[in-house]
């Protein structure tokens, strides 16, 4: 559905507990968009990540924008993540590059088993560059990493990409789950960062962050 900038109109709230109406249910509040070509699963990587599910069956491609809300704890800190699902087809560029201004972090995804949706990436990223704020967090996924039977676009190649754009990498399955939960993990814990950051608090590197937990990922606790 299609809402406007900065709005409420669209997606679904949620509420936490018991909580007071007075008392929010988190300590600070981030927006996040998914990017990519249409067909590369934002729409599945987003409910995989609310809800735990995967939508099989057949493609129905997003209409303008929509959004979710999920609160994630990382450190002890609660971060709503409002995370806009965008459309990937062209005809709906207009409207969505309406939302890129107040995005704190940018999820831009491509298929590994559809070339063109990598190809597309650096005309992704100009959009970024023209549309986004400066210093937007940025993370570049190769979804569908669970078709390694139909895969076109090896894992050094997202790797490079990324490595010369200096922003973090996954391969991800919005299937299987596979670093869909650490993908938004990592942009939370770079937004609590950002927020605020202590004084004996070690500097926080979302890259290195990103490395370390894709060595760790065959297990499912991230810290
Ligand atoms: N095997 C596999 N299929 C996936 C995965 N993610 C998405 N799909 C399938 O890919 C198709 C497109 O997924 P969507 O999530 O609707 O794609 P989208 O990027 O939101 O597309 P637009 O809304 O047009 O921008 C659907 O048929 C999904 O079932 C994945 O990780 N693995």
């Amino acid at each position: 559905m299609t809402g406007t900038p900065g709005s409420a109109a669209a997606g679904d709230g949620e509420t936490h507990g018991s909580s007071p109406p007075c008392s929010p249910s988190y300590d600070l509040t981030g927006k996040v968009m998914l990017l990519g070509d249409s067909g590369v699963g934002k729409t599945c990587f987003l409910i995989q990540f609310k809800d735990g599910a995967f939508l099989s069956g057949t493609f129905i491609a997003t209409v303008g924008i929509d959004f979710r809300n999920k609160v994630v704890t990382v450190d002890g800190t609660r971060v709503k993540l409002q995370i806009w699902d965008t459309a990937g087809q062209e005809r709906f560029r207009s409207v969505t590059h309406a939302y890129y201004r107040d995005a704190q972090a940018l999820l831009l995804l491509y298929d590994i088993t559809n070339k063109s949706s990598f190809d597309n990436i650096r005309a992704w990223l100009a959009e970024i560059h023209e549309y986004a704020q400066r210093g937007v967090v940025i993370m570049l996924l190769g979804n569908k990493a669970d078709v390694s039977s139909e895969r076109v676009i090896r894992s050094e190649d997202g790797e490079t990409l990324a490595r010369e754009y200096g922003v973090p990498f996954m391969e991800t399955s919005a299937k299987t789950g596979m670093n869909v939960e650490l993908a938004f993990l990592a942009i939370a814990k770079e937004l609590k960062y950002r927020a605020g950051r202590q004084a004996n608090e070690p500097s926080f590197q979302i890259r290195d962050y990103v490395e370390s937990q894709k060595k760790r990922s065959s297990c499912c606790s991230f810290v």
